[in-house]
């Protein structure tokens, strides 16, 4: 586990004194607990409890100091929206490059863009739905990358101008839900072609009703949408600066890619 901060620490000495309460209350041990009791600790469901809660707390301290940051900070959208699903698609070979792009799985985005996902998030948890996250920021020489693959500019921002993903300001996602199943918008995620338009008239009215719940959601929190992409959106109003910023990997992650 991480360093525990002061806080943290008085919390946890906080419950186990109560945890020291309540083995009072437990019916007289039996002479074989007795002989052990000098050595014995909280029984083991009591432990994971104390590290479950000590991890809760590590979040919410985490959560808190991410959101005391500039705006223009890049925050872990992981931190910040647990609830939601990850399964950034350039960390892997199952993308339109059929390679991984980034070293390692990472969504982050400025702070001003990620406390209005956390606002959509917090509709979306009213109606038992969840965003899922595709793409976050992607560094500059990420953007080269899939430009060199596709340079077409309905459906790959040319990397010399810079994509808003390059500035923290735009975000691949989709929605799913309770039981992380994605919701029917059409075509799958970086699907190039005109069934991913938003004005595209020949889709089911499930497919309709859904892309229609995305939109409004995202669009109610301050997002954008571009023509040709329905996973693609942009927050309106800050433009952050172009980067090339690369989030770090654990060690045992940097294998070859390919
Ligand atoms: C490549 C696709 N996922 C995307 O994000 N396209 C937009 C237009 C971009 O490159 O910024
Ligand atoms: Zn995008």
């Amino acid at each position: 586990m991480d360093k525990f901060s002061p806080f943290l620490l008085l919390s946890l000495l906080f419950l186990l004194a109560c945890q020291g309460e309540v083995v009072e209350e437990k019916a007289e041990p039996s002479s074989e607990e007795k002989t052990d009791s000098a050595v014995s600790l909280a029984p083991a469901e009591d432990t994971a409890f104390l590290y479950a809660e000590a991890r809760r707390l590590r979040q919410l301290e985490i959560r808190d100091s991410l959101l005391s940051l500039e705006d223009s900070a890049w925050v872990d959208l992981q931190q910040l929206i647990p609830q939601a699903e990850y399964e950034i698609r350039y960390a892997t070979s199952n993308n339109f490059m059929e390679l991984q792009v980034y070293d390692c799985p990472g969504c982050y985005s400025r702070l001003a863009v990620a406390k209005s996902l956390m606002k959509v998030q917090q509709n979306l948890d009213s109606i038992g739905l969840s965003l899922k996250f595709f793409d976050c920021y992607r560094p500059s020489s990420a953007q080269w990358a899939l430009w060199k693959k596709t340079p077409d500019p309905r459906y790959v921002h040319p990397p010399k101008q810079g994509s808003m993903h390059s500035r923290g300001n735009a975000l691949d996602l989709s929605l799913v839900d309770s039981l992380g199943r994605e919701l029917d918008m059409g075509t799958p995620f970086d699907y190039f072609g005109k069934e991913a338009y938003w004005s595209y008239t020949q889709h089911s009215e499930e497919v309709n009703k859904n892309r229609k719940l995305l939109r409004q959601q995202m669009q109610a929190a301050g997002f954008s949408t571009i023509r040709t992409e329905w996973w693609h959106f942009v927050y309106k109003a800050q433009r952050f600066p172009l980067s090339n910023w690369q989030w770090s990997c654990p060690t045992d992650s940097l294998e070859p890619k390919g």
